[in-house]
């Protein structure tokens, strides 16, 4: 056995009591970097799906509604979520994508600072943010400012009472860099502004504690470390505090307080149903949702801790085996998220390569090859079977073929 795999073995058996690899399945021959992105399919989640189509679908049709509690999933997921990501009960609803949510949690922030005339947002988040952010200021006459995470606390300061909301992502989606949620959320306090973070990088893989940090809105990805399947709907969090005062932008008959009262005047809800909007894609609802028992049992802190023995063992490994791509991920565990991005001038056909020995990962814009390391399903064994690979793509100059270099539709 190499230094590497027997340092692998030991802190497999150190990390046993996390392992929930036997929850999912994941194909033989395939190591799964990109959780991150779309998380594996679960035992609990492919059984639910059959039995959500089969059986309260196909058996209980629309009594399902009542009989399997259809109409409380939204909450009772978001329940689930808000447990993970810090948030007590009664502020999490699961519904709509993350961009909705995200315009929703905009529109909804900016109203609740009427007078204020300004958004911040990080112009290297994932786009759809900084879409979302601008179509939310056009429609509300405000103005959106990109400025980037680390030099937006002097920023909020200096705009001062003119500030709104700060819109920002806790981790970036390509770097992987872990941002400071408390300080930042302290930050646009000081000056009478709330906050808006983006989880989707966060959720399912580390702390956030939201209720904590004085987080006042919120939202993330049902699909990622959270493992809902393909376009599982994502989450909202609004404060406690602030619920009185959310008014959705998206004014649904699922939002009402009394939806089957069938009334033409729209009367929100006074819970957190008042970010709901239409019915919600219950086959995915109920599917996350199964997704989620993969965490009972663990606290999200040794799912963090685990994590972080994965990605710092991956670093070490790359260290090791002397692949010396400049990292675009921080080295220090508190500044990293559950990912490593390293960067190359062809990474699309690196991660094509090592797509093509079973790494998945994946590419991101311009020169990233970006590798996520979802805690629940990874060991410490696939972390230095992935480095070697990696390795002997770079030695075997591998990336050169023609096969590896032609672009698909999604990277
Ligand atoms: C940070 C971030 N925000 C938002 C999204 C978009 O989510 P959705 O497609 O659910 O709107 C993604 C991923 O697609 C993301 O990585
Ligand atoms: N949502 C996705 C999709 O529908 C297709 C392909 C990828 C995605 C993603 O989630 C991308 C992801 N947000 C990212 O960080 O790049």
């Amino acid at each position: 056995m190499t230094d590497l795999a027997s340092r692998a073995a030991a802190l497999d058996a150190e990390h046993s009591s996390t392992d929930r690899r036997s929850a999912f399945r994941i194909p033989d021959g395939v190591i799964y970097l990109d959780g991150n992105s779309l998380g594996a399919l679960s035992v609990a989640a492919a059984e639910t799906a059959a039995d959500v189509v089969s059986r309260q679908w196909g058996e209980q049709l629309i009594r399902a509604w009542n009989e399997s509690d259809w109409w409380g999933a939204p909450e009772r997921v978001g329940d689930r979520i808000g447990s993970l990501v810090g948030a007590g009960p009664g502020q999490v609803v699961v519904t709509d994508s993350t961009s909705v949510n995200l315009f929703k949690a905009i529109v909804a922030a900016s109203r609740m600072r009427p007078g204020r005339s300004t958004v911040l947002t990080d112009p290297d988040s994932f786009p759809t943010d900084v879409y979302i952010a601008r179509s939310a200021c056009e429609l509300l006459g405000l103005t959106l400012e990109l400025v980037p995470t680390p030099e937006a606390p002097a920023r909020i300061a200096e705009l001062g009472e003119s500030l709104a909301l700060a819109a920002y992502s806790q981790v970036d989606y390509r770097t992987g860099e872990q941002w400071d949620l408390p300080a930042l959320t302290r930050a646009a306090h000081d000056v009478g502004a709330l906050v808006c973070w983006d989880l989707c990088h966060s959720a399912g893989a580390m702390p956030v504690g939201l209720d904590e940090g004085g987080a006042d809105l919120a939202v993330g990805c049902g699909y990622k470390y959270l493992s809902g399947g393909p376009g599982a709907p994502s989450f909202i969090y609004v404060r406690r505090e602030h619920l009185a005062a959310f008014d959705n932008p998206l004014a649904g008959w699922q939002g009402h307080a009394d939806p089957f009262g069938m009334s033409t005047d729209y009367d929100p809800a006074a819970t957190i149903t008042r970010a709901r909007v239409g019915t919600a894609p219950l086959l995915s609802l109920l599917t996350l949702e199964a997704a989620l028992t993969a965490y009972d049992g663990l606290s999200i802190e040794e799912v963090r801790a685990r994590s972080l023995s994965l990605t710092g063992l991956f670093i070490e490994a790359l260290d090791a085996l002397g692949v010396d791509l400049p990292l675009a991920t921080p080295r220090e565990d508190a500044r990293r998220g559950s990912q490593v991005s390293l960067r190359h001038p062809e990474a699309y056909a690196v991660v094509q390569a090592l797509i093509a020995r079973g790494v998945i990962g994946d590419f991101r814009e311009a020169d990233i090859v970006r590798l996520g390391f979802s805690p629940l399903y990874l060991s410490h064994a696939d972390v230095v079977a992935a480095a070697e690979h990696l390795a002997a793509v770079l030695e075997g100059r591998e990336y050169e073929r023609d096969e590896f270099r032609a672009r698909s539709t999604v990277t």
